[in-house]
């Protein structure tokens, strides 16, 4: 198999020190035949196959870098640039490419290119919900072990934490995810060629190879934008002294203080693990709350609780008008000055902008095809994911369509599938409506469907019906003073329209809602009423419990 190391760094805070330091870069143009895809979709295949597979295609990759580069023929003989021929060509390896790519090459046996210019997997593995949810997890134990105390535990007040260990070992973990996604690629016969893709015409791209060696043309006659997107830095001065979500997982040491401005998963998420491992916490929320595109019972009962937890909660803030880098390092040497428009000053060991994500759309010349942007940037696409240049398709992130895994996911499959399967799935889209989310703060958020004021304005007032709950989940009931266990709620709220009372919105806070929401979703997706939840019994004693027996 080819190894390079990746050289291009001109973009993102993504790419830059992780990319430079990775050594997953590979390099693998070329196909399998169609016997080899027969055999590698038949169920005896196995992963000892998987393995002679991707020696193939090292093999082809040889053979095409050293006749085929376009480079080195320009350099001998000044021939035209070859152009390799595609059915499909799907620019990031991301969440949405890799799912639109594996259906096209994997079910339908297409020719299909991946061209990913950062690591395999995209935002999702590499800088997203795999870290996040693992460090999660480190954060949720470190809670455990204080409840575990009122249980009877003998356990000391200050346990040691190794946050570099964890590091490591979750770096690991991600590691093997890259070559999990390539290998899925070899098994199902799509090549992987790292670089920066832009077209250079409406239907052939050029890629600059991460490995310095030059570029490519590859042409198709279908097109998948799956670009993504990157966090946003606001202007002002000083700013790049703080990190990102993406520097934050590169941190090696926790700060012992640290400055979130930003009121959105992403703020809300993080803030809540560094709260929940000691660090102090300092968020900067423009509004009175943070989550404002939820529901107001999660805005109010988050944000109270997050106080309640110790976060230092700056509601109404103007905003920096400078940040200055005190001391250089890392961990506790590192320092900041922060200064407000109103000239307050706080200092800080770290800051982490989390104030919104910026589609990945430059150097693709999307004007050569001619794809439409709207005002955000983001890439205008009709409800089958067409741009507004034929054969050109375009999904996920960079669409601003539910920033979320699964919805880049399945557009990608869908879209897979219109294009390349049978007649009958030749309509074949994904579905927006009551898309199930969680935000993993702590305690967990679950909302599907409406929040009350939307569903206020689409039915009218007089057509609502809201039921409302909110307890201590008997987790907290051993041991807790009732300070403790109010600062631990559990809160529900199931939104229902007319005279059938469908359920339009379902809103759910406290411990275990993020594993509790997926069946539910199920249910609201179904169109369920508030007689078919309390049509079935009730499972005891849990939480969800309360969504079935409401009142
Ligand atoms: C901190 C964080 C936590 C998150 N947590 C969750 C969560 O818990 N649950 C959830 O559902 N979602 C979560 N998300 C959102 C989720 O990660 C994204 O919605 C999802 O990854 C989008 O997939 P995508 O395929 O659209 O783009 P991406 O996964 O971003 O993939 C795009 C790929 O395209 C590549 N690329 C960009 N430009 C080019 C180019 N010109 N040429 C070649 N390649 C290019 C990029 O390198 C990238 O790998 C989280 C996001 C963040 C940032
Ligand atoms: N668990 C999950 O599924 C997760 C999903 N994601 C996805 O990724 C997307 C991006 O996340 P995120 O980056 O948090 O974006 P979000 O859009 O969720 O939140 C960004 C928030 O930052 C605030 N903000 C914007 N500009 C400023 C500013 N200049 N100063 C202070 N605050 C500002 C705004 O809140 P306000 O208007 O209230 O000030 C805004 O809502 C999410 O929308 C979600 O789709 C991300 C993480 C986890
Ligand atoms: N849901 C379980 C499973 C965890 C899981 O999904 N693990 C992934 C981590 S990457 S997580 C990244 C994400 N994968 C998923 O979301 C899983 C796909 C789901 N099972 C489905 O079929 O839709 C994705 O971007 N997928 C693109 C694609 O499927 O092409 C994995 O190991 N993948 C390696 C492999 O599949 O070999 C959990 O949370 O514990």
């Amino acid at each position: 198999m080819l190894s390079r190391s990746i050289q291009s760094s001109r973009f993102s805070f993504r790419a830059s020190s992780s990319l430079t330091r990775s050594s997953v870069g590979q390099i693998r143009p070329g196909r399998l035949t169609n016997r080899t895809l027969a055999t590698i979709n038949s169920p005896r295949f196995t992963p000892a196959d998987s393995i002679a597979t991707n020696y193939r295609l090292s093999t082809i990759s040889r053979h095409f870098s050293s006749s085929s580069n376009p480079k080195n023929q320009e350099t001998s003989n000044m021939a035209p640039i070859e152009t390799q021929q595609y059915d499909y060509i799907v620019l990031g390896g991301g969440s949405g490419g890799s799912g639109s790519a594996r259906r096209a090459a994997g079910w339908y046996g297409k020719k299909t290119l991946i061209v990913e210019s950062g690591r395999s997997g995209g935002t999702c593995v590499n800088v997203g919900c795999v870290p996040k949810k693992m460090t999660w997890n480190f954060a949720t134990i470190n809670e455990m072990l204080h409840i575990g105390k009122s249980y009877g535990y003998d356990i000391p007040d200050n346990i040691a934490m190794n946050y570099t260990h964890f590091k490591n070992t979750r770096d690991a973990v991600i590691k093997r995810l890259n070559g999990a996604y390539e290998r899925n690629w070899g098994r199902e016969g799509i090549d992987l060629v790292q670089g920066r893709a832009g077209f250079v015409e409406p239907h052939t791209i050029e890629v600059n190879l991460a490995d310095g060696s030059g570029t490519a043309r590859y042409t198709a006659p279908h097109i998948l934008l799956a670009t993504g997107g990157r966090p946003s830095l606001p202007s002002v001065p000083g700013a790049e002294h703080g990190i990102t979500s993406d520097g934050f997982f590169e941190l090696e040491e926790l700060p012992p203080k640290i400055a979130v401005v930003g009121a959105g998963y992403i703020a809300v998420e993080l803030a809540g693990v560094l709260n929940a491992v000691d660090v102090e916490t300092h968020m900067f929320i423009r509004g009175e709350n943070f989550l404002r595109k939820f529901d107001p019972m999660i805005q109010k009962t988050m944000t109270d609780r997050y106080e309640a937890a110790g976060v230092n909660i700056h509601r109404n803030h103007g905003g920096f008008k400078e940040v200055q880098l005190i001391r250089d390092g890392k961990g506790k040497d590192r320092l900041l000055k922060l200064i407000g428009h109103d000239g307050s000053e706080i200092e800080v060991n770290e800051l982490l902008w989390a104030v919104g994500r910026a589609p990945e759309v430059e150097d693709l010349n999307l004007d050569i095809p001619g794809v439409k942007l709207n005002a955000g940037g983001h890439v205008v696409v009709d409800e089958y994911q067409n741009s507004s240049a034929e054969g050109v398709y375009a999904l996920g992130d960079v669409t601003g369509q539910a920033e979320l895994t699964p919805v880049a996911i399945a557009a990608g499959r869908q879209l897979g599938s219109r294009l390349f399967g049978p007649p009958e799935l030749k309509h074949s889209k994904i579905s927006y409506e009551n898309i199930p989310t969680v935000v993993f703060s702590h305690p967990e958020v679950g909302c599907v469907g409406l929040t009350e004021p939307e569903a206020r304005q689409r039915y009218g007032d007089d057509k609502i019906k809201v039921y409302h709950t909110k307890f201590t989940a008997m987790f907290y009931d051993v041991g807790l003073s009732p300070e403790e266990k109010a600062k631990n709620p559990t809160e529900m709220k199931i939104i229902c329209a007319g005279p059938q009372e469908k359920v339009v919105g379902l809103h759910i806070l406290g411990l275990g809602v993020g594993e509790m929401l997926q069946g539910f979703g199920v249910a609201v997706k179904m169109g369920a009423t508030k007689q078919d939840f309390d049509s079935c019994v009730a499972i005891h004693p849990t939480s969800a419990e309360e969504l079935v027996t409401m009142r």
